[in-house]
């Protein structure tokens, strides 16, 4: 079986500063973990071939397929407000972009691919529990319909990873994303003034990502309007990113880094999972003053280009960034409107969800079931006093009355599976006793998060007491 996989670099004819060539680092024993199928076939890519021990090694990094050009990005960041002016891909490699039969570009990578020259202390490995989270929730993602990038496959390495003390299975994921340019990608050559490559990766990313803006200012523009999109439908499905530092925000306007995510059982709107926000920055309800910030520093790195006048440039450029709020509103509106049964909901229904979601908190509701709940007559079932359910429901059923077919709309709009953060950790605790099956029926449950499908209601429940799982690790 050949793997033949037709490579169209376009990143790595970026100048030499915007990357460092670099091949995998064998590993011992490479083993398929899981292939994602129906993601090659999007590809154009032959999912037996991939599946062969041909196709492994390449998941695995231990061999280089014909036309790859492996590198690792240079970028830097704000971390947790702070910024380090290198980071970099330090587990990661770019093997190289394709072309799916739509036409559509997608860069292929690997994540825990061995050191780089961006590694600084660390071992440029991954270990199999956030490889298995970031498979499961980045693909539950794309079945709830929201921008992320994806997981093609994750493959044991058959090597042990030290974490704190504790040696851990080995596992690289391979990722696809339409790019990987992070925010901290054009804030890594603006810090250094390093202008002539600012504007030779803005007009990389709007031939790749906004072929339509003509300039910096419209590049800002597509960035803001998909990030304002993108963050509306993470609070409408309670996911909670966890790590938005500049480095983890893409210019497509995909999710990406799966490290410390989660979604929210019950609904608090100040919930944090991760381990390391101690000052809860990155908390379900902070996530669009984050991106709003973070686009600020998108927008300050794009300066340069957008007038010779520093003044000047400032000034278009926070009209730009300042139409987040608008976008973001608009879309957060039309996602919860949808969620009570309101096709279009308009500024007039805010009070009506704020209402809603307000008694949630006040009940500590589980988000997911409460929303789903409101189709089939459960919801009120979710709060602690479910009469403060029904004294909202009147208010809801007096406007409902204005609608064609709320049902169909609450259905579309509320899935009744989401990646439960207990689930996750379950099928991590049986994968490192070598029992994958949890995390396949956990993919296959995802897959149709909309719908009931017999055999996976145990998904579809808040976890027991007992089973919460609070925290979050950052999972490298
Ligand atoms: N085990 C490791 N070895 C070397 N570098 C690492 C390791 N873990 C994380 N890093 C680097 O630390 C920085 C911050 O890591 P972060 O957790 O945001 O990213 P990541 O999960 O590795 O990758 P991505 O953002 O591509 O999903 C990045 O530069 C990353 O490459
Ligand atoms: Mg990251």
């Amino acid at each position: 079986m050949t793997l033949t996989i037709a490579f169209d670099n376009s990143y790595a004819r970026l100048p030499g500063r915007f990357h460092a060539r670099q091949t995998a680092t064998p590993v011992a024993e490479p083993r398929l973990i899981a292939l994602n199928r129906a993601l090659a076939a999007r590809l154009g890519l032959d999912a037996d071939a991939l599946a062969s021990p041909e196709g492994v090694a390449v998941l695995a990094g231990n061999a280089v397929p014909e036309g790859a050009e492996p590198l690792a990005q240079a970028y830097a960041g704000h971390q947790f407000g702070g910024w380090v002016p290198q980071l970099g891909d330090g587990r990661a490699l770019l093997l190289g972009e394709i072309i799916a039969p739509d036409g559509a570009r997608f860069d292929l990578q690997l994540k825990g691919s061995g050191r780089t020259p961006f590694s600084r202390g660390g071992d440029g490995r991954a270990w199999l529990g956030p490889v298995l989270r970031e498979y499961v929730v980045s693909e539950a993602m794309a079945a709830l319909g929201l921008p992320t990038t994806r997981a093609l496959a994750a493959v044991a390495t058959g090597e042990p990873v030290w974490r704190d003390g504790f040696a851990r299975p080995g596992a690289v994921l391979t990722r696809v994303a339409a790019s990987h340019i992070r925010v901290g990608t054009f804030q890594y050559f603006a810090a250094q003034g390093d202008t002539e490559a600012v504007a030779l990766l803005a007009r990389h990313a709007i031939e790749r990502h906004y072929p339509d803006a003509s300039d910096a200012l419209g590049l800002i523009a597509g960035v803001v309007t998909r990030q304002a999109r993108l963050i509306a439908g993470w609070m409408s499905v309670g996911f909670i990113h966890g790590v938005m530092n500049t480095d983890n925000m893409t210019v497509s306007g995909e999710t990406i880094d799966y490290g410390p995510c989660a979604f929210m059982d019950t609904y608090r709107p100040d919930k944090v999972f991760s381990s390391i926000d101690a000052g809860g920055r990155y908390a379900w309800a902070n996530q669009p003053q984050v991106a709003l910030w973070n686009l600020a520093q998108l927008a300050s790195a794009l300066l340069p280009l957008i007038a010779p006048d520093q003044e000047a440039a400032i000034e278009a450029a926070t009209e730009v960034v300042n139409r987040f709020a608008a976008i973001y509103q608009a879309e957060w509106t039309r996602r919860f409107g949808r969620k009570i049964g309101l096709a279009e909901a308009g500024e007039d229904d805010l009070p009506l969800i704020q209402s809603l979601l307000g008694a949630m908190a006040r009940n500590e509701a589980d988000f997911t079931r409460c929303f789903h709940g409101l189709s089939d007559g459960t919801a009120r079932d979710t709060f602690i006093d479910p009469t403060a359910f029904d004294a909202w429901a009147v208010d809801w059923q007096a406007r409902l009355a204005r609608e064609a077919d709320p049902v169909a709309t609450m259905q579309s709009a509320n899935p009744v599976r989401i990646p439960r953060n207990h689930r996750i950790e379950q099928a991590i605790a049986a994968a490192l006793e070598g029992d994958f099956a949890p995390f396949h029926a956990l993919n296959a449950a995802l897959a149709a998060p909309y719908s009931h499908v017999e055999g996976t209601e145990w998904l579809e429940a808040a976890p027991e007491p007992e089973e919460i799982v609070a925290r979050t690790f950052c999972g490298t």
